[in-house]
């Protein structure tokens, strides 16, 4: 039988969206996706249910989606203490906020495992309507008292496991090439090498 016929190109109708409401979060992805995957962003607080990493992610998509009406990347990042079985998870956010560096610290006091994980949770989702993929990049370290510049979230206490330097004293570049945002878009960057999708720009769609 002849060879099977060459897959056809999903085209999407726009470059994707990133919707996030973090600037830092903004820079990392564009520092490690570079110019593998057209994208452009929107700042957007998404409302986040509340549950397992992956779902939420995924909800965050369908949202975005319907909002952007197009192709949208989002993601959800957790901290995982081991020692609380998976907390404070998707809810560092307020943890971190509530608490600060020190309080993250105290949390683990009682217990001498203080190992943790960092986990990025990427969802991509074609359009409104279409089932978000999910792509997961984990890291594991453990917390540390603060060490190191304070402008990104808990960076300063996450010590990733094989370093001396937490998350927040090493360079970007450094962090980009170990993180668990790094993890989930390299496998984010393969499904899109993999799928071969086909982008109209904004310009083609007018
Ligand atoms: O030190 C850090 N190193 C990181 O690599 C990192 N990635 C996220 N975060 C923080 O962890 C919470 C996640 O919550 P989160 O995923 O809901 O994010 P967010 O609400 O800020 O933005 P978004 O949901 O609009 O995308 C927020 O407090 C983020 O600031 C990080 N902190
Ligand atoms: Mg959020």
């Amino acid at each position: 039988m002849a060879a099977a016929a060459a897959k056809a190109a999903v085209v999407l109708p726009r470059p994707v969206t990133f919707v996030t409401g973090n600037a830092k979060k903004l820079e990392e992805v564009k520092a490690i996706i570079g110019n593998s995957i057209p994208f452009k962003s929107l700042k957007l607080d998404l409302p986040e249910l509340q549950g397992e990493p992956e779902d939420i992610s995924k909800e965050k998509a369908r949202l975005a989606a319907l909002q952007v009406n197009g192709p949208v990347l989002v993601e959800d990042t957790c901290l995982c203490f081991n020692s609380l079985k998976g907390l404070p998870g998707p809810y560092i956010k307020w943890f971190l906020e509530k608490l600060g560096h020190e309080g993250l610290n105290n949390l683990l006091m009682a217990y001498e495992d203080k190992s943790a994980y960092a986990l990025c949770a990427f969802s991509f989702s074609r359009g409104p309507g279409a089932e978000p993929l999910t792509f997961l990049g984990k890291t594991p370290g453990k917390i540390v008292p603060a060490r190191g510049p304070t402008d990104f979230g808990w960076d300063p206490v996450f010590q990733p496991d094989g370093y001396d330097q937490t998350y927040a004293e090493m360079s970007k570049e450094e962090k980009n090439m170990i993180s668990h945002r790094y993890k989930s878009l390299a496998l984010v960057k393969s499904h899109f090498k993999e799928a071969g999708y086909v982008f109209q720009t904004d310009e083609d769609t007018i």
